[in-house]
């Protein structure tokens, strides 16, 4: 892609602008007229979700296993919903690096947090957008009459990810394992060469093209001529805002963690770190080096971390005497160029989930988009404020056009509360559905890039009923 042909230039807006007066409840919202119909016929709606803490990888959670981490959100949403587990018909959840002992981690997780033997699990993964289709698939299951009460969510576990042998030490170990004399093992023991015992690390990369997602931020930020000292301000803005939340108490979508077999509990991220801008600025490139843009600092970090939400019917929500926060419209899955427009999914999604839900982006009251790099993040502004891009790569007449950054990610984002890939969708769904109630809002999208060149977008409405945070 050309990098001089984008003529609007976003200018962020980096002040810190969370609004300091907050009532609740104000606007009374009726579900006789909806703006946004329901397409289900199930009017299915999203009564809570939690989340643990969101850990810096390699800290206080390294020792566990990511089903225990799994476990503890499924707890926690069982105890704050007040809803009991044998209400749950079926659990969606996701995972991105999959630990092999608990491959459908779903169902182990559920085991271990006290789930009947007899409420099925599934585990899903579409790469940082793993727990958004952990969700969608139990709004396609309640739509088909399947079931009425759908428990979603994921994790990730980057403290501890699967380190393999090489290609060649396996195929030895597995024809050693059907070796039958000392003779065969002998025979097969002389092949052996030292670079065998040269591990496989699992990369955060794609699959087809090789590069990192680093270094694929980084090209998409140079081709968008989104600066350096963009990409630091956007981070800061992203801590600030996190950090502002956190100590506000904002973050209520948090459940404690007491770590097994300690009296230690876990109580806040701890990757929301605002530092001063010249700092950022003398940090190296991460990826490009050594003159690449993409740095720690507006990077989201390698994060270790769990989610879990409810989702049902209306109706069985008010046999179960629940507030709902949500009603959970519309979405939709978009798909790209993996190389070029690998984090572009934003982009694409958010003009196809308003166009099906018949709003436009002015209708929109709180935006929760995932920050994978500040860098994909500016370049998604750009290329929404764009006509040629709209022309010449989205096939659309004109340009997306420009959220209202006053309304963007107002309690940071994954850059600086932490992104365990598969757990970022129902953080953002539930911060999209405490916003809604705090500022007073209607309607939400949330939106989010993965691996693969896939992108997600959702419309929520805030439920007459969601008070409570
Ligand atoms: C669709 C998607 O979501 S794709 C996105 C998927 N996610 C990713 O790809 C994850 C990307 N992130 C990473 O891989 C890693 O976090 C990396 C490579 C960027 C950085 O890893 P590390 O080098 O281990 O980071 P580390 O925490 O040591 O930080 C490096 C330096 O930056 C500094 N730093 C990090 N964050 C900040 C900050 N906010 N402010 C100031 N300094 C900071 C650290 O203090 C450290 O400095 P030092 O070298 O003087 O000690």
């Amino acid at each position: 892609m050309a990098s001089n042909l984008l003529k609007n230039i976003v200018k962020l807006d980096t002040r810190v602008s969370v609004s300091q007066n907050v009532c609740l409840p104000i606007r009374c919202l009726s579900t006789a007229s909806p703006r946004v119909k329901d397409k289900t016929g199930k009017n299915i709606v999203f009564v809570d979700g939690v989340r643990t803490p969101f850990l810096l990888s390699g800290t206080d959670y390294a020792p566990l296993m990511p089903h225990q981490l799994a476990k503890e959100a499924l707890i926690g949403l069982m105890r704050k919903t007040n809803v009991p587990r044998e209400v749950v018909d079926y659990i969606v959840y996701g995972t991105v690096i999959q630990e092999v002992k608990t491959s459908n981690i779903g169902r182990e997780a559920a085991l271990a947090a006290g789930f009947p033997n007899s409420v099925p699990a599934h585990t899903v993964t579409m790469a940082c957008i793993s727990s958004n289709q952990g969700i969608t698939t139990g709004i396609g299951l309640i739509a088909a009459g399947a079931y009425d009460v759908i428990v979603a969510g994921g994790v990730e576990f980057m403290s501890d990810v699967p380190i393999r042998h090489s290609r060649k030490m396996r195929s030895l170990l597995l024809r050693a394992n059907k070796a039958k004399t000392p003779l065969d093992k002998l025979k097969l023991l002389s092949t052996f060469r030292p670079d065998f015992l040269m591990p496989e690390l699992p990369a955060v990369a794609e699959f087809s093209s090789g590069e990192t997602m680093g270094f694929s931020a980084d090209r998409l930020a140079a081709s968008f001529k989104v600066s350096r000292e963009e990409q630091d301000q956007y981070a800061v803005r992203s801590h600030t805002m996190a950090q502002e939340a956190q100590d506000k108490g904002y973050l209520t979508d948090i459940v404690p963690f007491r770590l097994p077999n300690s009296s230690k509990v876990i109580e806040k991220d701890n990757g929301i770190r605002v530092s001063p801008i010249d700092k950022l600025a003398k940090l190296k490139a991460a990826f490009v080096k050594p003159h690449g843009t993409v740095t720690a600092a507006n990077s989201s970090f390698l994060t270790d971390g769990a989610s879990a939400c409810l989702i049902m019917t209306e109706e069985k929500a008010k046999q179960l005497g629940l507030k709902p926060k949500l009603y959970l419209r519309d979405f939709t899955y978009v798909s790209q160029d993996p190389i070029d427009q690998l984090l572009l999914g934003p982009t694409y999604a958010t003009p196809k989930v308003l166009e099906k839900a018949g709003l436009s982006v002015n209708d929109i009251d709180v935006w929760e988009v995932h920050e994978a790099f500040a860098g994909q993040i500016l370049a998604n502004l750009k290329a929404m404020d764009s006509d040629w891009f709209a022309q010449n790569y989205m096939n659309r007449k004109s340009k997306v056009g420009i959220p209202d950054l006053a309304k963007w990610n107002k309690w940071g984002g994954s850059l600086s509360i932490g992104h365990p890939f598969a757990a970022t969708g129902v953080r953002l769904t539930v911060h999209t559905a405490n916003r809604l109630v705090r500022e007073d809002g209607q309607f939400g999208l949330i939106a989010a890039c993965a691996a693969g060149g896939q992108g997600v977008g959702m419309i929520v409405e805030r439920h007459p009923d969601a008070t409570a945070l």
